[in-house]
């Protein structure tokens, strides 16, 4: 099921093939699309080419004719079921081996800039698309098929292995002494990252001090628009926070501002924050002061 009055269409571009453009102003915060898979599939199993062709089977015609209308990166000229399912499919959560085809999502380009956030809404059973910035009419809606903590040449490298194409877009084309200071600071981020986890047992002072960092190069990098990845790190430093809580209260000082930002941030990229295990922690804090 998708939005009623799609605020979105899909045009054929100059050098991606299909791709999705805002039909009017988008906000951020503002939810896209939202859609039920065609058929999901278990991409951990051997016999993967079996296991899709047996899905295709009981597809409805429509369906099937909507699936074999997606691109294939590995064989565009003839376009395999393997092929197809390995250019579209999206896992239906993070660290999930159950990926999904989703025949609208699908159509959505790449982008290292993306001004929107797709993810598995696990309650509902849909993947949901997010606005992360205000897209105006007829811009391109872009989403990130990557890490983007990773330096110019991973990403690049990536993209090229798993979907064929070289990426043209704005930082990506950058000239060379301002890629050279973003890969820096996404190294950086990277380290803040790891860094984040490995001190907040053994040292949450640290660990604190880590994500507080990763906000600002964030924030240096034009990447603090990015509300997955700031709800993520303001959700590690709320967890460290609230883990202390009793025994270190200086330390926690400050645990209602990070309960904000986890809750304002994960709203903006997925409309909800039902499946965090703190929830009710996250509610009581963000009310309290
Ligand atoms: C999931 S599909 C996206 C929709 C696709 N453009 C279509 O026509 O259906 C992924 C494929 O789109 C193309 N693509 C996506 N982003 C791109 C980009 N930034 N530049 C060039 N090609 C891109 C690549 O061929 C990639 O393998």
């Amino acid at each position: 099921m998708s939005v009623p009055d799609p605020s979105y269409y899909i045009q054929k571009t100059a050098y991606k093939g299909f791709g999705l453009f805002a039909k009017r102003k988008i906000f951020r915060g503002e939810l896209i699309i939202s859609e039920q898979p065609l058929f999901t599939y278990d991409r951990d199993k051997n016999y993967l080419t079996h296991q899709i062709e047996e899905k295709i089977k009981i597809l409805s015609i429509e369906d099937k004719s909507l699936f074999n209308s997606l691109f294939d990166c590995y064989l565009p000229k003839s376009p395999t079921p393997i092929g197809i399912a390995e250019t579209n499919s999206l896992p239906l959560g993070s660290f999930s081996n159950i990926y999904g085809i989703f025949p609208t999502i699908s159509r959505i380009n790449h982008s290292c800039v993306p001004n929107v956030y797709h993810s598995w809404n696990c309650f509902k059973k849909f993947e949901t698309v997010y606005a992360l910035k205000d897209i105006e009419k007829n811009e391109e809606i872009v989403t990130s098929y990557i890490d983007l903590y990773a330096d110019r040449d991973t990403r690049k490298n990536q993209l090229k292995k798993s979907f064929r194409f070289i990426c043209c877009c704005q930082i990506c084309k950058n000239d060379s002494s301002n890629i050279k200071k973003s890969d820096i600071r996404r190294k950086v981020l990277n380290q803040l990252d790891q860094e984040i986890a490995l001190f907040a047992f053994k040292n949450p002072e640290k660990a604190i001090i880590k994500g507080e960092q990763l906000l600002k190069y964030l924030k240096d990098e034009d990447m603090y628009y990015l509300a997955n990845y700031v709800g993520r790190i303001a959700y590690d430093v709320f967890q460290i926070m609230l883990t202390n809580i009793k025994t270190n209260k200086k330390l926690s000082a400050t645990i209602d501002i990070w309960a904000r930002l986890v809750i304002e941030n994960f709203l903006i990229c997925s409309g909800n924050y039902d499946d965090c295990n703190l929830k009710d922690h996250l509610e009581i804090f963000a009310n309290k002061f």
